[in-house]
Order: structure tokens, then C-alpha cells, then sequence
């Protein structure tokens, strides 16, 4: 997802450049395409289908203008996917963009159907998730065809990231490193989100560092459900993710639905300012103190670990490792605003005045503004204990099976 999407000023941006981020490799962003995880992880991920896509249906999702192939579509067996011109009828194109890419369209059409009439789509890395007020469906990613697909992909902003800013601001790897993008649709069954299971986890040096929720409204019944929520995060994170995927820095989005026993991967995303920090800042997420490396974890890797020097800056002696657990981050019951990085839903990364002021004035100012921050967010979760069940939604939403 496009990180920067509400910033019109490119200035604006460029003190969050200076945070001290590990410069982001075109490795770690491919790691992060769905593509590539979801094999993996398969037997936690939500049920998906992957449909690679072909150079005319991109050329088709790059055109300005939204031409949606007829509902009852014409066949004619001269129009499969070709990249050549040569024997097309222009004006039945116009009028049928999808006789370019009859095969994928035929596929998604029966990917649909299998699975269940509903799908959730997304590209490699992004859902629409912007272009929700044009779909059939009002503010739902919800699709029941192809054109409901073609309609959100063409008039989102994240999927025009995806398509055209995937390696904006990412650091060449070596030459045996793949660099080149193939595009994938992700179907995902739908089902009906519970937005009070959602979570975004933080880690730093194969460490689980934080976990917030993704939805930015209070739900009251999570803050004694805080420990179970991040032992069985734990849990995954240990026995999946932990050693097996290739790069030491990332944050990956799950689904928790009751009783809060078992994890959904819904996403990874790269370690970068791309990512929506949520209810962290990344100033937070990269400067928490920790404590030293935990010896003897397990690598399975495929590939080399990436270098960072990171946490050799951001190790605190005085941490016992035993005592260390990560944050579980909730949203207060007064107002998201009480943390002043929680931003609206989809806005970039704006930033508040002090960390953009700390960032500007080097190194030791950005340390004084951490101790500061940390300070203030202490005096936050203690209000946060202390918060009672008024104006609270009440109980679980329901969902449905995954
Ligand atoms: N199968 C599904 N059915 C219904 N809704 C879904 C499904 N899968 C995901 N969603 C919803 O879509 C949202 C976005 O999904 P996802 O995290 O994959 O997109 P994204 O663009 O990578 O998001 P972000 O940019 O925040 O990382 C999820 O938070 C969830 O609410």
C-alpha cells in the first residue's frame, strides 16, 4: 500500500526519510508480494487462489478511462491473449477490453464460482481498499464478478502503487537477486471481517517487537483478552514465520477471531515506511530498546539474511530477555487521537510536528524525542488500564467461517 498517499507535498516526506530506516532492498518488497509467501505459509493463510497476469491485462489495468467488458460477454475464438495486434478488430476491443485477455478473464470468472460466488481481490501486494465507494457493494471490497474486480483495480490508487511504484525508494540487491515483478490476482474467499481481530505485528531482527489492532475504533472486550491475544501471536510467530522467512525485519497483518486460538496470516508487508505503522510510530518501532540477540534461532532460510546493523544501536543491556514481551497495542476508549500516530483510515504517514522537528535536527534530538515519547506513551497505557466499559461496542461481532 502506497505509503504517502494523502502527503501532496514530496517535502513533507522527506523527514520520515530520515528515520533510521535499514534501506529497503527489492528482495524484501518481492519477499512481501503475495505470491510469494502464500505457498509457504498456505496451511495458515486465508483460502486464496493466485491467477498470474499477462501483459495485455495489465496493459488493460494501466489504460486511463474504466471500459468494463460487457455482462454477457461475446465470444470469439480470434481474441485469445496475444500481444501481437495482428488479426484484431479494434472497435470490438473497445467495446470488449477483455477479448485481450479472454483466458484470464474466463479464469477469474470460474475462480469466482469456486470459490463460493464472493471473492476479496487483491494484486501482489494491495488491496483496493481506497476504491471501496465505486463497488456495487458500497465501502466493500466485496466482488461477485470480474467487472466488480476491474472496476476497483482500475480506479485505486494502492493497485496503481503496486503496478507502476512497487520499488519507489528500495536499494538495488546483489545481481543473483530476482528484481523482476510478476503480477498476480489474488483471490481471496470472502467472508465477513470481524474488525476487532484484525492485527498488524512488528518485527525487528527476527523478533516479535509489537502488535496493534488494524481497525482504529475502541472494542472493550480485547483489553482483557491483551496476553492471550499475544501469546497465541507468539506462538505462530515462533513455530511459522520466525526462521522461514527470508528477511530479519517485516510486519505481517493477522486474523484472530474467537476464542483467540488460532492465527489467520492475512498479509506480509516490507519493514519500510510503505507499511502503516498504525497505533506504533516507526520512530517507536525502530528505536524500542530490546534486549541482546536471543542465541541459537533457528534459520531455515533460503536465502542469505539480510545484513542490518539495526539493533546493535537499540540493545539494552538491562532488558531480561525472560521479562521482554512484545506490546499488544489497543485503541484507547476516548479517542483514537489519544495517540497522535494513529492516523485516519488510509491517510499516509503524517507525521506529528515533534518527530518531524527530531528528525531534522539529527541523531541526538531524535533519541531526546524517544525518550520523550516513551515517557508520554507510559503515561498513556496507564490511562488505558484504567478505562471502564462506557461507549465501549459492546461483545464480538460474529463471523463467518474462513
Ligand atoms: N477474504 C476476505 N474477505 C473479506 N475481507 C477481506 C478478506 N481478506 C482481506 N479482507 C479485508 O481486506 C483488508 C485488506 O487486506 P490486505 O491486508 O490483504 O490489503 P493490503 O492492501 O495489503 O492492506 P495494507 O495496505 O493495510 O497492508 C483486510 O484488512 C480485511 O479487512
Amino acid at each position: 500500500m502506497p505509503a504517502f498517499e494523502s502527503i501532496e507535498d514530496p517535502e513533507e516526506v522527506r523527514p520520515l526519510m530520515r528515520l533510521p530506516f535499514p534501506p529497503v532492498q527489492k528482495s524484501q518488497i518481492l519477499h512481501c508480494s503475495y505470491d510469494y509467501w502464500h505457498q509457504k505459509y498456505r496451511s495458515s493463510t486465508l483460502k486464496s487462489r493466485i491467477i498470474p497476469l499477462s501483459a495485455p491485462f495489465l496493459s488493460y489495468l494501466r489504460e486511463d478511462g474504466i471500459v468494463l467488458p460487457p455482462e454477457t460477454q461475446a465470444t470469439n475464438s480470434n481474441y485469445e491473449d496475444n500481444t501481437t495486434s495482428e488479426g484484431w478488430d479494434d472497435d470490438s476491443q473497445d467495446s470488449d477490453p477483455s477479448l485481450r485477455f479472454s483466458e484470464i478473464h474466463q479464469q477469474i470468472k470460474d475462480t469466482i464460482t469456486e470459490l463460493g460466488g464472493l471473492v476479496a481481490p487483491k494484486l501482489n501486494w494491495s488491496a483496493p481498499k481506497d476504491a471501496t465507494w465505486i463497488n456495487m457493494k458500497k465501502n466493500s471490497m466485496e466482488c461477485a464478478t470480474a467487472n466488480d474486480i476491474y472496476l476497483l483495480f482500475k480506479s485505486s490508487d494502492f493497485i496503481n502503487h503496486d503496478l507502476e511504484h512497487a520499488f519507489d525508494d528500495c536499494a538495488e540487491d546483489g545481481p543473483q537477486q530476482p528484481q523482476h515483478i510478476n503480477y498476480v490476482l489474488v483471490l481471496r474467499k470472502w467472508f465477513k471481517v470481524n474488525p476487532s481481530c484484525e492485527f498488524r505485528c512488528f518485527v525487528r531482527g527476527r523478533r516479535l517487537i509489537g502488535i496493534c489492532q488494524r481497525d482504529l475504533n475502541h472494542f472493550e472486550f480485547l483489553f482483557p483478552l491483551r496476553d492471550q491475544i499475544r501469546d497465541t501471536i507468539q506462538r505462530y510467530f515462533d513455530g511459522t514465520l520466525k526462521g522461514t522467512f527470508p528477511d530479519e525485519n517485516f510486519a505481517f497483518d493477522i486474523y484472530l477471531p474467537e476464542p483467540y486460538d488460532q492465527v489467520r496470516l492475512v498479509d506480509i508487508n516490507p519493514w519500510a515506511p510503505r507499511t502503516d505503522p498504525l497505533l506504533f510510530s516507526w520512530l517507536e518501532l525502530l528505536t524500542m530498546r530490546l534486549p541482546p540477540p536471543l542465541l541459537g534461532i533457528p534459520d531455515s532460510s533460503p536465502d542469505p539474511p539480510l545484513q542490518f546493523s539495526s539493533d546493535e544501536d537499540t540493545q539494552d543491556e538491562g532488558v531480561e530477555e525472560l521479562e521482554w514481551k512484545p506490546e499488544v497495542r489497543l485503541v484507547n476508549k476516548d479517542d483514537p487521537e489519544a495517540y497522535s500516530f494513529a492516523s485516519p483510515q488510509y491517510s499516509a504517514h503524517k507525521l506529528p510536528k515533534d518527530v518531524v522537528d527530531a528528525s531534522l535536527g539529527g541523531e541526538s534530538s531524535m533519541m531526546d524525542f524517544a525518550r520523550n515519547w516513551e515517557k508520554m506513551v507510559n503515561g498513556q497505557l496507564d490511562m488505558q488500564h484504567a478505562s471502564d466499559d462506557e461507549g465501549s461496542v459492546e461483545g464480538n461481532i460474529p463471523t463467518t467461517d474462513i
